[in-house]
């Protein structure tokens, strides 16, 4: 995903949240004259709108965008496409991986759109189950394949450097649809998602 570039920021929003983040750091008790901290209002301002970036941008269209025909029916799968998204909860990073697999009904879909759809529902305040939702209601309205399954698997810092402070702890979500609705299919795509060799 390319980096957001400068200009790509919208002068208004970077202004205000700027204001409100210098307001935020001096209420935790920080001097925002100091010069570490000078710039670090505007640069968090950045850094939040480019997490959240997935907002403007359309996930169907991006797999519009690269769907071609093509007779093969059997099971894609896109495995270990990393992901950073926030928890809605407390604004918190969770991140991990997802897992993604369909079987075709006529069209195939560029593979790099699939890690594309990931990124833009995961740029945003987020729950892990609504994003596995997001990313498989996505893929099985705008492709309508045979079926789509999507596995996440992520570790929540507001549970590893607050609150219960699990650090080893990772939630995985799963949803499936369609063909993957039979166990056999499921088994297969489980098996080798955990598979070393692909
Ligand atoms: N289901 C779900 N819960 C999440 C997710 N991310 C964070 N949470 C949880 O959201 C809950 C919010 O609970 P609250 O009791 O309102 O918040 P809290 O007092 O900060 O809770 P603790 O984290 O237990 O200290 C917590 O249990 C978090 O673990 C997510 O992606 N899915
Ligand atoms: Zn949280």
């Amino acid at each position: 995903m390319p980096y957001k570039k400068f200009e790509e920021y919208n002068v208004k929003v970077t202004d205000d949240v700027k204001n409100r983040y210098k307001n935020i750091i001096e209420d935790l008790g920080e001097d925002t004259q100091r010069e570490g901290l000078l710039k670090t209002p505007e640069r968090a301002a950045k850094a939040m709108q480019y997490l959240t970036q997935g907002y403007d941008q359309d996930a169907a269209e991006i797999l519009k965008g690269a769907m071609f025909k093509e007779d093969y029916n059997d099971m894609v799968i896109v495995k270990d496409i990393e992901f950073y998204s926030l928890c809605e909860h407390h604004i918190l990073p969770f991140f991990g991986k997802a897992h993604i697999a369909y079987i075709p009904n006529g069209h195939i879909v560029g593979l790099s759109k699939l890690p594309r759809i990931v990124d833009v529902f995961s740029r945003r305040l987020q729950v892990q189950e609504r994003l596995t939702h997001q990313i498989l209601d996505c893929i099985n309205d705008t492709l309508q394949p045979e079926g789509v399954a999507v596995v996440i698997e992520a570790s929540h810092m507001c549970m590893q450097m607050r609150g219960v402070q699990k650090q080893n702890s990772v939630t995985t979500t799963s949803g499936f649809r369609g063909a993957f609705q039979n166990i056999e299919t499921r088994t297969e795509f489980l098996n080798l998602i955990s598979s070393k060799l692909s």
